[in-house]
């Protein structure tokens, strides 16, 4: 059985890959990610439709053009996105339900395609906790942290507004991951 895609967002440092790296080690054939697109050359040992959907930047434009993409951003020099049909393949191909991982443009994308996604808000304790956590993550530069908490409260807002189907808080880490469960599998997965 393989259920429909689930949309996870949240603000960055809310605890979106502690949860899902707990759901992936319990349920390691159930779920996956989808396969991005990228301009970006292989390494060695990568492998097209694998690792990333290697492509040519008038490919990528092209595809841009069609309105392919769920979300695409440039990074580096390189183009990079995930569009709707590798959401599909990993239910046609793979056999598996897709999570995507993605910001509010992208949870707002995924609504106007066909996919069918079921949307979960993973949000913090507060704007005070998750600034402590970016902090403790020792991932942010003064610029880069005040940047993550304005869309922070952004997202939040979006979330308040019932942008999603739940909003679940990540205090308690076991908790959380008790209702992400929960509601992922009150559909058959
Ligand atoms: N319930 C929790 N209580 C305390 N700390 C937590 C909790 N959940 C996650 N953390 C910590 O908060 C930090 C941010 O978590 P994580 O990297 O999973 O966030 P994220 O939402 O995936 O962020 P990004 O979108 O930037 O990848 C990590 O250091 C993590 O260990």
């Amino acid at each position: 059985m393989v259920g429909r895609p689930i949309v996870i967002s949240g603000p960055s440092g809310t605890g979106k890959s502690t949860l899902l790296k707990k759901l992936f080690a319990e349920f390691p054939d159930k779920f996956g990610f989808s396969v991005s697109h990228t301009t970006r050359k292989p390494r060695p040992g990568e492998k097209d439709g694998v690792d990333y959907h290697f492509t040519t930047v008038e490919g990528f434009r092209k595809m841009i053009e069609e309105n392919k993409f769920i979300e695409w951003a440039q990074f580096s020099g390189n183009y990079y996105g995930t569009s709707v049909k590798a959401v599909q393949d990993v239910a046609d191909v793979m056999k598996r339900t897709c999570i995507l991982d993605i910001d509010m443009q992208g949870v707002k994308s995924v609504k106007k395609t066909n996919l069918g996604a079921r949307f979960l808000f993973i949000s913090p304790p507060s704007i005070e906790e998750l600034k402590k956590r970016l902090e403790s993550r020792g991932t942010e530069t003064p610029e880069s942290l005040a940047k993550r908490l304005a869309a922070a409260s952004a997202e939040m807002e979006y979330a308040r507004a019932g942008g999603h189907d739940k909003i679940i808080v990540n205090d308690d880490l076991e908790t959380a991951y008790s209702e992400l469960k929960e509601f992922i599998f009150a559909e058959p997965i």
